[in-house]
């Protein structure tokens, strides 16, 4: 079941200019990046109990980060709804018409596993479901 909301996500075109706003500026505490290869995404991570800012950049100039500032200078880019079981939301939504963008969960950020909604399934907000990694 969905048990908090774990990030919302910020795209942004200069990634060390957008963390040096969040650290200094709104003086948040700067967990530290991530490149996710799988998801050509470099991360970066706030935390702002009980949930996070993350800010996603084009890895390599790639990825659906880049598409997405080809057309934005960046902005809101989704929200994440933390999963204790995301097989069993997956199919519980599936089952519901929700339009899933891969079949199967992928690996995302701090080892855990991701998996997105077409913003067309909620009203144009980019839903993405995780399930944390052990470490995590
Ligand atoms: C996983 C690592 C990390 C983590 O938290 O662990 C991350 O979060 S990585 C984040 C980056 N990864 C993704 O975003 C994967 C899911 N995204 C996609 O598959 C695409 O970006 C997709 C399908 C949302 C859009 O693909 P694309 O840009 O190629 O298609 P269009 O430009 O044609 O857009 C289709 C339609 O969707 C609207 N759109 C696009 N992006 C967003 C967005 N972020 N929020 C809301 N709506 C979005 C776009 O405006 C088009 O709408 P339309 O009305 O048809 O014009
Ligand atoms: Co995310």
């Amino acid at each position: 079941m969905i048990t908090a909301l774990d990030h919302i996500a910020i795209a942004v075109p200069e990634l060390e200019k957008a963390i040096a706003r969040f650290k200094e500026d709104f003086q948040l505490n700067f967990e530290g990046t991530e490149d996710v290869q799988d998801a050509k995404t470099s991360t970066a991570f706030f935390p702002v109990p009980p949930t996070s800012i993350e800010l996603v950049h084009p890895l390599n100039g790639e990825g659906p980060i880049a598409k997405y500032l080809e057309k934005k200078p960046g902005g809101l880019h989704h929200i994440c709804f933390r999963s204790d079981n995301i097989e069993e939301d997956v199919a519980r939504l599936k089952a519901k018409g929700y339009q899933f963008l891969s079949d199967e969960p992928s690996p995302g950020a701090h080892n855990s596993k991701v998996i997105f909604i077409h913003p067309k399934s909620c009203d144009g907000v980019l839903v993405e479901i995780n399930q944390p990694g052990d470490d995590h």
